[in-house]
Parts: C-alpha cells; sequence; structure tokens
C-alpha cells in the first residue's frame, strides 16, 4: 500500500504557491512521497488596511499555523522574514532550506537605476525598513507607502503612477519576473529585512517521523545565518514593520565556517540611523546576533525605533 500524500498548507497568492510548490517537489524528489497544496486564506490576504496596522505579516503566520495545530494539513512553508521571533507553542521549525538571494532590488520605469531617478521621483515601499533607508540615501526621492501582491506593487510602476519601486529579489526571483529588477541594492546601502530570501518549514512537534523527513531540506549554513539575524530582531524587541536591517552572509574559511553580520537601525523619517557589523564562527550565530544587538541599543538604537513620523 503506497502513504497517502503529505499535505502542505498554503496561502493561494502567487508567491506563495511558488515557495510552497518549490518545497514540495524538493520534499518529493528526495523522498519519494507525494505532497498535496491545501490552499488556506488568511485574513492578511483579504484586509486592505495597510499592514502596520493590523498587526503586521504575522497574520499570514497564525492562520497556517492553526491549520498545523486542527490537524487539517501536515506541514506548512512561510517566508521565514515573516515568522515573528517567538518560538510557537508545539510547532517545530522541521527546516530552514538553502537561502535565495537575500537583497532588496529596485523595479523603476526605463529601465533606470535608483541614482538615474531625479529628485522628485515617486518611489513606492510598505516597508519603514526600505523607506528609512531610502531616505538616508538623500537622493531627494519621494517615498510613499503603498501595499499588495508582486504584481500590483509592479503595476504602479507600468501604469506610470510611481517611478519605482523596492522589492525582495528573492520574490521576485521565485515567480520567474527576476528579469523585471532594474538595480539590485548593495547591501552596504540597504540592508535587507532578518530572514528575507529564506523559506521556513514547519509542522507539529509531536510528528516526529515528520521532523526528520523534513529535516533532509535543512540547510545549515542558512539556518546559522538567520539565527544570527532573528536573534538580533528579537533583543532588540523590534517588531517586523521596525526600520531594522540586518543581514549574515557565511563564507568557508580555511579552518572554519564564518559568519559576517552586519546590521541597522534607522528611524522612520530616515534622518538618522546606528549602523554595526560582527563576526564569528558558524555556532556562534546567536551570541553574535546578541551581542551586536546590544551595542546597537548602547548606541540608541531604541531611541530611533521609538521615534513616529508626524
Ligand atoms: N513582506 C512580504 C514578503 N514576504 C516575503 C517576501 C519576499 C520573499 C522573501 O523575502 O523571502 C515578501 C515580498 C517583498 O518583501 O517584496
Amino acid at each position: 500500500m503506497t502513504e497517502a500524500p503529505l499535505r502542505l498548507g498554503t496561502r493561494r497568492s502567487a508567491l506563495a504557491m511558488a515557495q510552497s510548490g518549490h518545497v514540495a517537489e524538493a520534499v518529493t524528489s528526495r523522498t519519494g512521497r507525494a505532497v498535496e497544496l491545501v490552499e488556506i486564506t488568511t485574513h492578511g490576504d483579504v484586509s486592505r488596511e495597510q499592514l502596520t496596522q493590523i498587526g503586521g505579516t504575522g497574520v499570514f503566520v497564525n492562520a497556517l499555523r492553526d491549520a498545523l495545530h486542527a490537524g487539517e494539513v501536515d506541514f506548512v512553508v512561510h517566508s521565514l522574514k515573516d515568522l515573528p521571533t517567538g518560538k510557537p507553542e508545539g510547532i517545530t521549525l522541521a527546516a530552514v532550506p538553502p537561502r535565495h538571494d537575500p537583497r532588496d532590488v529596485l523595479v523603476a520605469r526605463d529601465g533606470l537605476a535608483l541614482a538615474e531617478l531625479p529628485a522628485g521621483s515617486r518611489i513606492g515601499t510598505g516597508s519603514p525598513r526600505r523607506a528609512a533607508q531610502l531616505r538616508l540615501l538623500g537622493l531627494g526621492h519621494e517615498i510613499l507607502p503603498i501595499r499588495g501582491n508582486v504584481d500590483t506593487r509592479v503595476g504602479y510602476v507600468r501604469s506610470g503612477k510611481l517611478d519605482g519601486v523596492v522589492l525582495a529579489r528573492a520574490g521576485l526571483g521565485r515567480l520567474g519576473r527576476a528579469e523585471e529588477v532594474t538595480e539590485t541594492f548593495d547591501p552596504l546601502h540597504m540592508l535587507p529585512a532578518p530572514g528575507q530570501g529564506a523559506l521556513a518549514v514547519e509542522c507539529a512537534a509531536h510528528d516526529a517521523a515528520l521532523v526528520e523527513l523534513l529535516a533532509g531540506l535543512d540547510d545549515s549554513d542558512t539556518r546559522a545565518a538567520v539565527l544570527a539575524e532573528r536573534t538580533l530582531l528579537a533583543v532588540l524587541e523590534a517588531g517586523c514593520s521596525a526600520p531594522v536591517g540586518a543581514l549574515c552572509e557565511v563564507a568557508e574559511g580555511e579552518q572554519v565556517t564564518e559568519l559576517y553580520l552586519r546590521a541597522v537601525v534607522a528611524n522612520v523619517d530616515g534622518t538618522d540611523s546606528v549602523r554595526l557589523s560582527a563576526t564569528g564562527t558558524l555556532d556562534e550565530a546567536e551570541k553574535i546576533g546578541r551581542e551586536l544587538a546590544a551595542e546597537l541599543l548602547a548606541r540608541g538604537a531604541s531611541g530611533l525605533m521609538g521615534e513616529r513620523v508626524p
């Protein structure tokens, strides 16, 4: 008798379907187990309110976890950057697959890069982190809040409503739209969200056989990198909408694997920021995240995050 297909709970958005489909294929090719996608609708998908007003992207996560708890699905896939930093009860982070490009990108009119857009150009982003870092560049662009899926956001550029929008490269890439990118930001200018470009595969903690099966998808370098970034975020006690950027890169040294963590905390109006970095070995991920956060706080990070745009 063949085993029943594993049920993978997913949101219906094109990005979520692409991410879930990618993980489903990886599971099937590794284990021979069939995987079926089960669609789940979340409050975040149906609400037109600004994400920051409905409690951040955590709303996407909760509906999937509820379906896990209810036993309606066997496992779920999230964009790791959308996960709140707290550990959920009864759920295991079974795998963090190899990360895609973590950087942010610009999709602008006429193939232009950011510095080619004149002062006064209209740039859209719904992310306070991206808005603050764009303002810090001092190019005189007008930064406008937008939301919606990738199609909607890029659509504002195609229709001429905006001169450019900033998005995650990983999202565009997973949708097969990477060729629409007009500039990939150097993390020196634009640090991504902690966890950006990585996926999180979760299942019920009590399902030991499934925890073991999914562990085959895990990439230890990616797991360490996102642990460093997310520990930093947790210590800063910043919500997912706070202007905090962090990127941990992994480099194979001769003896040890090295981590290089960079972070920025800015105020939302992009007039002030603190930017620091740290290095450590692979097993020091949590430590360097914690210590770099402490250093940022010592240099005034909490005051910056507390300020509000008038
Ligand atoms: N905030 C929504 C969201 N969550 C994950 C991605 C992209 C994929 C990723 O970063 O892993 C996006 C879209 C974006 O930020 O452009």
